[in-house]
């Protein structure tokens, strides 16, 4: 139980100060409206829920890593730039990434739904 509250207090801390962990959590909810709306398959959902898990799990790691960055070096440091700069990346990339399977899974079936 301890554990779920520390874990909960992980995610509120990164959508309190992270706008980006916001915008995440924002897309994530248009993007489930949307697929309600145009009826996803059980495998779409799938891929799509798993996505989301890992736009949002990768912005918590890089919140992590920021916060263990600050901790380690205050001040500025060719590595902690690095540390930052590549957790950032990540986030990146998995969102980038994830933009396109949206596409690919909600693209068509919206398209039918507005050329009617
Ligand atoms: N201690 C440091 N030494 C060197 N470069 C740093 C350091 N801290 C930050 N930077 C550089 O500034 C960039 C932004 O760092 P920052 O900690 O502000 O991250 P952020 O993504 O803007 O965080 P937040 O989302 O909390 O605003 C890093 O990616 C890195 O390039």
């Amino acid at each position: 139980m301890a554990s779920l509250a520390v874990a909960f207090s992980g995610i509120g801390f990164a959508l309190r100060t992270q706008s980006h962990m916001r915008f995440h959590a924002f897309a994530a909810l248009i993007v489930c409206t949307l697929g309600l709306i145009v009826s996803l398959k059980p495998l779409e959902w799938a891929i799509i829920l798993l996505v989301i898990a890992i736009v949002i799990s990768a912005e918590m790691i890089n919140t992590a890593v920021e916060q263990a960055v600050n901790l380690a070096s205050p001040s500025i440091h060719p590595v902690a730039k690095v540390a930052k700069d590549v957790a950032a990346g990540a986030v990146l990339f998995a969102a980038a990434i994830s933009a396109i399977i949206g596409l690919l899974i909600l693209g068509p079936p919206l398209w039918r739904l507005l050329a009617g």
